[in-house]
């Protein structure tokens, strides 16, 4: 069957209510059929240091996803070359999977910065992007204002980070409403970010 797939690219450490918000609602409130979550081994324009191994990062999108229907998580760049590239994960998952369509999910942040992605003209051709807001400086670069593959979901704002969150465990701090229960159990068994 033809799906409509919504990729949702992120280092996760950790996954966060922030990310889940966006990704339940773009799953609910969107044409897609689907958002998969993918877990992102090396992002290009960040420093590998201070990053939870691969398979941890996995297990916390994982127990995220759990009782979700339309979520699901992805290591379909773990087996693909480092720093990851979109570019290439998208071409790789479309021969995996012709039939299905795949959009990115990104924060208006990230559409700031799209010009600087490897390939970007070729994401822009094959893929539709669809853009949730976020509070950010910096402006979106005219070629992608009213561009007809982007689209707008006034999705909620919920501005809470992987890095605030890693700064405050290690500070002895409880906060276990920013994230998933199972994440926040997993973080607490496992000592992460002490
Ligand atoms: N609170 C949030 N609301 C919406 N989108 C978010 C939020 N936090 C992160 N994102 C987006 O989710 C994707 C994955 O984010 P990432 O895993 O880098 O999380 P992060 O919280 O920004 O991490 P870090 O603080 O470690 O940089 C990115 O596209 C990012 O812009
Ligand atoms: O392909 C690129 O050139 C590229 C440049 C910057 C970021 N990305 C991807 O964008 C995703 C989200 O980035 P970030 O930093 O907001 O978590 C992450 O999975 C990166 O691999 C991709």
């Amino acid at each position: 069957m033809n799906k409509k797939i919504g990729l949702f690219f992120g280092t996760f450490n950790p996954i966060h209510v922030g990310h889940l918000i966006i990704a339940n609602h773009m799953a609910e409130f969107s044409d897609l059929d689907e958002v998969w979550l993918v877990v992102t081994p090396h992002n290009p324009h960040k420093k590998k240091s201070s990053l939870l191994e691969n398979h941890h990062r996995l297990e916390m999108v994982y127990k995220a996803c759990e009782g979700y229907e339309h979520l699901s998580p992805s290591n379909v760049e773990f087996g693909l070359p480092q720093p990851n590239y979109t570019s290439v994960t998208l071409a790789h998952l479309q021969e995996r999977h012709p039939t299905n369509r795949f959009c990115l999910i990104m924060g208006e942040d990230n559409l700031k910065t799209f010009h600087k992605w490897k390939n970007y003209e070729v994401i822009l051709e094959n893929h539709e992007i669809y853009v949730y807001p976020r509070i950010s400086g910096g402006k979106v670069e005219n070629e992608f204002r009213d561009h007809p593959k982007i689209t707008r979901v006034n999705a909620p704002r919920v501005e809470i980070s992987s890095t605030f969150i890693r700064s405050a465990v290690q500070d002895g701090k409880f906060v276990k409403p920013m994230l998933p229960h199972a994440v926040w159990d997993y973080i607490k068994l496992m000592n992460f970010y002490q």
